[in-house]
Formats: C-alpha cells, structure tokens, sequence
C-alpha cells in the first residue's frame, strides 16, 4: 500500500526523516513515535502535501513526488489538529468535502448522512460544530476522511485529546472502518498500549529513523512469566511460593512468577488463599512495545543535536500502563 525508499524530510534545523525504508502491507498499521519523531511529516510526504528532500515513495503505487492528486482522490486524511469551521453543521462540512472530492449533490449527501451514522453522529450533526466536544469533533475528522469510500486513510493522531473511554470508542471504530469496509488504515500515535490493541502491524520511528517494523504479534510475545498482584502481603506471598518451588521475584506490587506448567496457576491460587489476601489479578506477561527500545546508545546519540524533542513526553512505560508512551529521544535502538 504504502512503500518508502530512503526518504528523507530535512528543515534548516531538524531533521524530520532521517533515510526511512519502510513497507506497509493491507490492514490496519500503527505508526508509533514520541512527540516530534517524524510521523506528521511524513503523512503530508505521502499525500503530495510536502515534498522530501531525498529518496522516494509510493501509495497505492503511485509516486507522491508527481501524482499527490491521484493519490488525495484514493487515499482518506484526518488531520491532527482541529480544522473544523465552528459554525457549519457537521453535514454541511462532510457534503462540502464530499464534493470536493468529486461525489456528484446526491450522492454526498447519502454518503454523508450514511459515514457520520457510521461513526456515531446523529441529531447533533444539524448543529454547528463549534458547540462540539472534541469527541464529536474527532468523529467528524474521521467521518470526512471516510466520505469519498477511500482506499486507504492516513489517521494522524486520532485519540489526541480524547477521555479513556472516548479514545477505546474511537480505537473501536478504526478497527471497524477496515472490519466493515475493508479500507486500509495508517494510524499515528505516541501511545503504545492503543496501537498495539488496535493494529495488525507496527512500525516505529524515532528522530525520523525506523527502529522497527512488524507484525503487531511479534512485538507483544507471550513470555513464560506471570504477572500476580495481591492486595496485602506481597513478601510473605513471595516466600510462600519460594517455598512451593517456584521462581518467582517482587517488582513493586507485582510478584513475577516463572510458568512452570498449568499447574503453576493453581499453586498460585492456593498460596493467595492460604493467605487469606485478595487476588487483584493474575496474567500471563507479554512483552510490551516499550521494552523493545534499549537505552540509547552510543552511536545513535552523536547526530540528537539535529533533532528536536520538544513536546516530548516524560512518561515512562510500565508493564501495566496500557496508555504507556514511546520513550523520549532520539537515537533509541530495538532489541
Ligand atoms: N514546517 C516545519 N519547519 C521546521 N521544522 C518542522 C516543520 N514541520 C515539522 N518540523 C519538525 O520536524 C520534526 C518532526 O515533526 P512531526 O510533526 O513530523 O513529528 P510528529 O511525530 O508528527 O510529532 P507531533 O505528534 O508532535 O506532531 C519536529 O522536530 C518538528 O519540530
């Protein structure tokens, strides 16, 4: 769908892409990078939005360097920041976007009334959308990127700004829009946990280079551990397993305990009984995106001076934080 080939994006100070050779195959893709990694820049590159400065692309075959209206007529764009005119209703904004895309009067408006049923829209979209929440607002960016029956949307952030509970509804209707329609989707994200729970493939980046690309299930490995938390008397739970024969060791409020076989569980569930404390939960381990990321090293950090890490974030990844962010900083290598 999409393919890259040593396409690079460089600003007087920043370097934005650093020589990025990637290829994302039909499904839903998840392009995962902190703040300022590049992945803003290089959707514009792949619209014909913004021209590279080295190496090449194509989307859906085509050459974003000569033919980005050919691309825009088969490829869907929700933009990051907010772009809607306050006082038009959202069937105003999507008909208009319809028809700029070539839809003949009728069809847009079917086609509007159906996409914003879609994602969720319903008497609110006669009001003008000044007056929406940033929810109804990312519904709306969503549903103009839909209208036109795209081959492929390029999504730029679509959780930003979003609640728990609104940022799994928007995740749930991305998986839908390939489920239901079978449009391929780019999604872009600095959170991990979201973009592992909704995409087939990951590619990540970092100061516009890619640590890696794969099968979502290739970053997230089962290991033979599992993770026990309790809610009183992790250190005598500790010895107790010890003493039953098992491996285990304490992080924080969470004992890590070596899966010796299925019977393993048991012994667990007994010795949390034997206790008398409360089982908070008891899962196997998977290895999380952001353990993928080494420390930096050497050769990585001489050319950071070239990047910015403004708006980077500061939150470190945890094995239980399911809205973990990519670590900050460039140069980061994968294991
Ligand atoms: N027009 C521009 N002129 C100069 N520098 C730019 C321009 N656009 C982006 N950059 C810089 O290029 C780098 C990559 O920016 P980009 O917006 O692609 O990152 P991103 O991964 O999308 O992050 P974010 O989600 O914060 O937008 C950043 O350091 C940014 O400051």
């Amino acid at each position: 769908m999409i393919a890259t080939e040593s396409l690079s994006k460089r600003y007087p100070r920043v370097t934005a892409l650093d020589r990025l050779t990637v290829d994302i195959t039909p499904g839903v893709t998840g392009l995962v990078g902190a703040n300022g990694a590049g992945k803003s820049t290089l959707i514009k590159i792949l619209l014909g939005l913004a021209p590279a400065t080295e190496g090449r692309a194509t989307v859906l075959g085509r050459d974003v360097a000569s033919d980005g209206p050919g691309i825009r007529a088969l490829v869907g764009y929700m933009p990051e920041h907010d772009c809607l005119p306050p006082d038009v209703s959202a069937t105003e904004f999507v008909v208009h976007m319809a028809r700029m895309s070539g839809l003949p009067p009728t069809a847009a408006r079917e086609r509007t009334a159906d996409t914003l049923r879609h994602v969720g829209l319903y008497e609110e979209r006669y009001r003008p959308m000044g007056g929406y929440s940033t929810g109804m607002k990312q519904r709306v960016k969503l549903a103009q990127a839909l209208v036109h029956d795209p081959e492929l949307v390029l999504l730029d952030e679509p959780t930003n700004g979003l609640d728990p509970a609104g940022r799994d509804d928007m995740l749930g209707l991305i998986r839908r829009v390939h489920s239901d329609f079978g449009i391929s989707v780019l999604v872009t994200s600095h959170l991990l946990g979201e973009l592992e729970r909704t995409s087939d493939h990951i590619v990540v980046i970092d100061g516009g280079k890619l640590l890696r690309a794969s099968s979502t299930s290739d970053f997230t490995q089962t290991t033979g551990s599992l993770a026990v938390e309790v809610t009183d008397r992790e250190a005598d739970l500790l010895a107790a397993l010890t003493a039953a024969g098992l491996r285990a060791q304490g992080a924080g409020h969470l004992l890590m305990v070596d899966i010796a076989g299925d019977e393993t569980y048991d012994t667990v569930r007994d010795a949390v009984a034997g206790l008398g404390v409360g089982l908070v939960r008891m899962e196997q381990r998977r290895h999380r995106i952001a353990e993928l990321f080494a420390d930096a090293d050497e050769d990585a950090h001489s050319d950071e001076d070239a990047h910015s890490d403004e708006g980077a974030h500061s939150e470190e990844d945890t094995d239980t934080d399911p809205h973990a962010t990519v670590p900050a900083g460039t140069g980061r290598t994968a294991r």
